[in-house]
């Protein structure tokens, strides 16, 4: 049981028309009834003046929602002020709650108070940050998915598996140490097969959910005065990077932001690749190989004037899966390639092929992050636990003594249950002190 109440502005900060002070905690209700004079009918917004607790004076004329215990947010009376905006306002009325005992929450405390007490898993507490950090329509989807409980019913769901498992495990043993006849253990360990399928399958879908949290890194690639610039400023629309007619223009990388099918990305210009003795032009070369190499997308370009040298060839062959596009294509006919994969003709300066092109990489977007009809893993906190519950399900089933096998379930059960934060402590303290005796 928490004892303190908190305060914080949940509104964003800066001057604005409304500003939303949310208090939660035991003391909640004697503050919003100091400051507004008597406390409101449940849940109903109702108009209050406000006073200061030690001088009377108004301090503003405000909204004030109370939200009883425990059917809140936070799972404890809370409460909400809804202020005139301006900073003054907001820090008179925060001064007040001070005095009043009340202090400034930390950040994520209200979530963290909704979780402790049984309102939310940790994955729809993570949820809510994904919501409120989420730029683009998917990942505020897959967010709200999230925060509506689809990973901690799944999750739920094989914790709940695996609690069975654990507990036919200890049966078997029991069984066995009476020299009862059982298939028990065997039952357990093709459940626990299944199981870890399951759990893999999940865990090998491409990082789809992580990358639609994070963004896709998409990176072009090409030769000196292959057009990558003008490219990059077409798709972005507008002068992000230098272009002209000296080759070797681009030394860094020049990244854009941009949203693909509601899958936010960053697309990267990238130095010329050729053999040069310039120190600084070098160091470019490296930077774009590597960036090419983390990329999730990759655009090779040449131009459409020029006969592709061995080493684009090279690449265009190194990187099976990369989008080839002919630039300049206003200048000349793309020759024909002895490379993989379609060439999408383009031209930066007519646009000719770029709504091609977008759609080339708004097709790929969806393929490396796109919403799944399953619910997908978002974070690798996850991913590294739920891999560790996989493993530790393959040396339960191995175990050679049923006491290593319960073992081994047990450890699954902690990792998956480090996902969720829902372990169900008693159950497995249950399993460890039964081996021990009475009044030790
Ligand atoms: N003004 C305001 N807007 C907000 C929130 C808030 O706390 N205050 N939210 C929060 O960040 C989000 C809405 N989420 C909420 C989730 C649960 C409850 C709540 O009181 N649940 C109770 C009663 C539900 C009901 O009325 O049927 C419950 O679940 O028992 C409130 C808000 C977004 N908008
Ligand atoms: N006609 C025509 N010229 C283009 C087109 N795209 C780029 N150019 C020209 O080609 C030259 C090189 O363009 P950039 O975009 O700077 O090429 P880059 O690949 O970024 O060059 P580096 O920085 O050397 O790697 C410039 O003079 C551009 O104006 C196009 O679609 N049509
Ligand atoms: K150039």
């Amino acid at each position: 049981m928490l004892t303190d109440t908190i305060f914080a502005r949940a509104s964003g900060a800066g001057q604005a028309a409304v500003a939303v002070l949310r208090l939660s905690g035991p003391g909640t209700a004697a503050a919003v009834a100091r400051l507004g004079g008597t406390l409101p009918a449940a849940r109903r917004a109702s108009l209050r003046r406000l006073h200061d607790p030690d001088t009377a004076e108004v301090l503003d004329q405000a909204l004030v929602l109370w939200f009883p215990g425990p059917g809140s947010y936070t799972g404890e009376d809370a409460a909400e002020l809804h202020l005139h905006g301006g900073n003054a306002v907001v820090t008179a009325v925060s001064d007040a709650l001070s005095r009043l005992g009340c202090r400034p929450a930390e950040p994520g405390e209200f979530t963290r108070r909704a979780f402790l007490h049984g309102r939310m898993d940790l994955t729809q507490a993570e949820a809510i940050a994904d919501l409120i950090a989420a730029e683009t329509t998917a990942q505020r989807r897959q967010a709200l998915r999230q925060a509506d409980g689809a990973l901690a019913r799944l999750y739920g769901g094989w914790t709940e598996r695996l609690t069975r498992i654990l507990a036919q495990q200890e049966a078997a043993i029991e069984f066995e140490m009476d020299d009862l006849p059982t298939d028990v253990a065997d039952r357990a360990r093709e459940a626990a097969a299944a199981l870890a399928r399951e759990i893999s399958a999940h865990l090998d879908d491409g990082r789809r959910g992580e990358r639609l949290r994070e963004g896709l890194s998409i990176a072009i690639l090409g030769a000196p005065n292959a057009g990558k610039s003008s490219l990059l400023n077409a798709l972005a629309g507008r002068d992000a990077a230098i272009v002209s007619p000296i080759a070797g223009t681009t030394r860094d990388i020049v990244e854009c932001r941009m949203v693909l099918g509601g899958v936010p990305a960053v697309i990267a210009d990238t130095a010329g690749l050729r053999a040069s003795t310039d120190a600084i032009e070098q160091e470019g070369v490296r930077r774009a190989l590597r960036r090419a190499e983390e990329a999730d997308i990759l655009i090779t370009a040449f131009a459409a004037d020029t006969t592709p040298d061995a080493e684009t060839l090279a690449q265009f062959r190194q990187a099976p899966g990369a989008i080839i596009v002919a630039t300049k294509c206003d200048l000349a006919a793309p020759p024909a390639l002895d490379a993989p994969g379609r060439v999408i003709p383009t031209s930066a300066r007519t646009g000719e092929g770029l709504d091609a092109l977008r759609q080339a990489l708004t097709r790929e977007a969806a393929r490396h992050a796109g919403l799944g009809d399953a619910p997908a893993l978002t974070r690798s906190r996850h991913r590294s636990a739920l891999a560790e519950a996989v493993e530790q399900l393959g040396l339960a089933r191995a175990a050679p003594l049923p006491e290593l096998a319960a073992e081994g379930y047990r450890a699954a059960l902690l990792a998956l249950g480090r996902v969720t934060g829902r372990v169900d402590v008693e159950r497995i303290l249950d399993s460890i002190f039964r081996d021990f005796c009475i009044g030790k």
